[in-house]
């Protein structure tokens, strides 16, 4: 047993190959967790997200949201979108997100889902501006969901719970030969924001 199970460990792959992806469980207290939650919720200038899809405008019910060191261009899906300055909160998260990855973060995409409904359909985060096998730490706050990762050409899937307060690394080769997705469900009926840190290449 582990005595010391405060003790963050974000050691273990949790991906037979192909990619790291390391978890560490509840990383914040459920208050520290929620108080962030409701922070972000009423502070980060959430926007509809648009899509150009097989050459039609959508519009998701997920809100995002983009954050960063500079005013970075982001462009996925054909629309373009410009990083806003960070806030305090945003930035002593991607300290703790740094501390525990050992890793530089210099900006931050940022989901709200409203409940099970909304989800994110299998993608790989390999855009050109990302680098090559950078790491990407995804923060998650609120309603507990599962998280789906596939394999390219084996398709294996590993599934997880990300819950209220937990980090996820991903990183090395896990964007080039893994697919990640956040399933709808009918079983959550409260919000959940997810925060991923990025390293994005700068000209
Ligand atoms: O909401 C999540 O946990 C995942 C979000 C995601 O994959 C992304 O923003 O690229
Ligand atoms: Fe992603």
């Amino acid at each position: 047993m582990d005595l010391f199970s405060s003790t963050i460990n974000l050691n273990k792959n949790l991906l037979p190959y192909d990619g790291t992806v390391r978890y560490s469980g509840q990383l914040f207290t459920v208050e520290e967790a929620n108080a962030y939650f409701e922070v972000l919720l009423n502070t980060i200038d959430w926007k509809n997200d648009e899509a150009f899809i097989m050459g039609k405008h959508i519009i998701t019910k997920r809100k995002v949201a983009w954050y960063g060191d500079r005013e970075y261009a982001y462009t996925y899906s054909k629309t373009t979108k410009h990083a806003l300055p960070w806030t305090k909160e945003l930035l002593e998260l991607k300290h703790t997100a740094e501390e525990n990855t050992g890793a530089k973060y210099n900006s931050c995409l940022l989901n709200l889902y409203h409940n099970g409904d909304e989800g994110m359909a299998y993608h790989s985060d390999d855009e050109k501006a990302l680098g090559k096998n950078t790491s990407i730490a995804s923060m998650s706050f609120g309603a507990e969901r599962k998280f789906l990762f596939k394999h390219k050409v084996s398709k294996e899937t590993i599934g997880m719970i990300l819950e209220n307060g937990s980090l996820l690394e991903m990183k090395d080769a896990i964007q080039t030969n893994w697919l990640h997705r956040l399933p709808p469900t009918k079983k959550v009926f409260t919000p959940r924001i997810n925060l991923t840190f990025r390293s994005m290449v700068t000209k």
